[in-house]
């Protein structure tokens, strides 16, 4: 098990990852999730103890990384898939690593049967497509067979057969019970891969449950209502009697209705009160990747002017019949609207926080609505979904802990090879 507790990191004025607490549990795969700049790479060094924290503390099965007995066998990582020596083959570039962590060399070339890269083993990888590299990364931090394993962003650049082997494999991973804990900024793709989300923003914790709970927390029914086109009259009517009759309603982009609040049935018998015709009257859920987007976009440092959280911005401000918080409770920062975060903090526009003038201490919780000294201050202090409570479990017993000489640069490996993730996957070799 990961565990993190009151984690911050500041490089120099910056707050990287300011009093994050989460735990990432064996035998699932957690999604590590948040728009880019929000922390993840960063939080994930510390994790490898690459980075010391400026607060707080991380353990790895009870200890800090560089205290852990054994690291390579019990820690693997993909951090950077490009950090190989290209005038390598990929065959040797593991060997190196092997043979530093004292791994037998058929080892390698199983980890290079389960990544599908047996075929090209011997070829330099400065050829290698992005995918190529990706699998070798991944190769590299399966070398020592450990239990736990960190992945930052590994399905980048993959086509889509690509995703799906990552995809997979994350997941037989975890069935073997080991802790995946996996970084990504997309959230459709968490949502086909994780078991649990740990969402964070601007170095900060937005969301930490299952995938389950997400998905009831964020998703919103609402029905899409299409009248005549060419006629605004009756759009302009019905919206009225919605309206009056306790729905919220908001326009869309290709001139329907999205309203809530109200059930089919009778928005129709409401429409046919008001003499409207309907083209369309149809039940739809809002997408993950939406809830995703609007508990993120108070905290999103970089923003494309043509960009689509901009449009959901302006579509959710321009209808003025919405309620509180929208439909989903991450509606912007409206006043009075639910936003997650404490009443008058204004999402757009973060400005880094001057330096604090005393440190936080690691752990200590945070006053919901109280100011934030060390954190930026877009973020939310209290999280838009329940952050789940932490359920404490037993840290793994390692034997008597030995410092590692040095923290690793590269993905660790174990001294013996168990065969079990040699079972799979090599019919995927390209
Ligand atoms: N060595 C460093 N020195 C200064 N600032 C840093 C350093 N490393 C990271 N940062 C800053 O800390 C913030 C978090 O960066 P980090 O790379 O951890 O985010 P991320 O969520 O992994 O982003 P991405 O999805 O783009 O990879 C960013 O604003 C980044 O510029």
């Amino acid at each position: 098990m990961i565990e993190a507790v009151g984690l911050t990191k500041r490089y120099g004025a910056k707050t990287a990852v300011y009093n994050l607490s989460f735990q990432v549990r064996p035998g699932a795969v957690t999604g590590f999730l948040g728009p880019n700049g929000s922390g993840k790479s960063t939080t994930m060094r510390m994790i490898l103890g690459l980075d010391e924290p400026t607060a707080g503390h991380v353990t790895v099965g009870g200890y800090p990384f560089r205290k852990l007995p054994n690291a390579p066998r019990q820690v693997g990582a993909l951090l950077d898939a490009k950090a190989v020596h290209g005038g390598r083959s990929a065959r040797q570039h593991l060997l190196c690593l092997a043979q530093l962590s004292g791994i037998p060399a058929r080892r390698v070339d199983e980890v290079l049967g389960v990544v599908g890269l047996q075929n090209v083993a011997r070829k330099r990888s400065k050829g290698f497509s992005l995918g190529m590299g990706q699998r070798l990364g991944i190769a590299a931090a399966l070398l020592g067979d450990p239990q736990v394993l960190l992945f930052d962003e590994p399905v980048n650049g993959l086509d889509p057969e690509g995703i799906l082997w990552v995809r997979n494999f994350m997941k037989q991973l975890a069935a073997e019970g080991r802790t995946v804990f996996v970084s990504s900024h997309l959230m459709s793709e968490m949502a086909l891969t994780a078991d649990h989300l740990i969402v964070i923003g601007r170095g900060q914790l937005l969301a930490d449950m299952n995938v389950k709970d997400f998905i009831s927390y964020n998703s919103a029914d609402f029905a899409r209502v299409r009248t005549p086109e060419g006629d605004p009259g009756q759009r302009e009517k019905l919206t009225a009697a919605l309206s009056e009759a306790g729905g919220q309603v908001l326009p869309e982009q290709d001139g329907a209705l999205r309203v809530t609040g109200l059930p089919l049935p009778r928005i129709s018998d409401l429409a046919h009160g008001a003499d409207v015709r309907l083209w369309e009257l149809s039940p739809h859920q809002a997408s993950l990747e939406e809830a995703y987007m609007r508990m993120t976009q108070g905290a999103v440092d970089y923003r494309s002017t043509v960009d689509e959280r901009a449009a959901l911005q302006q579509q959710m401000s321009g209808a003025g019949a919405m309620p509180q918080g929208g439909p989903y409770g991450y509606a912007p920062g409206a006043p009075g609207q639910q936003t997650g975060f404490p009443p008058g903090t204004t999402l757009p526009g973060y400005a880094e926080p001057p330096a604090p003038p005393q440190q936080h201490a690691p752990g200590a919780p945070h006053t919901p609505g109280a100011p934030m000294p060390t954190a930026p201050p877009a973020a939310p202090a209290t999280p838009v979904a329940p952050v789940a409570p932490a359920t404490p479990a037993a840290p793994a017993t390692p034997a008597t802990p030995v410092a590692p000489p040095t923290p690793p640069a590269q993905p660790p490996a174990a001294p013996s090879a168990p065969a079990d993730l040699t079972k799979s996957d090599t019919e995927d070799a390209r």
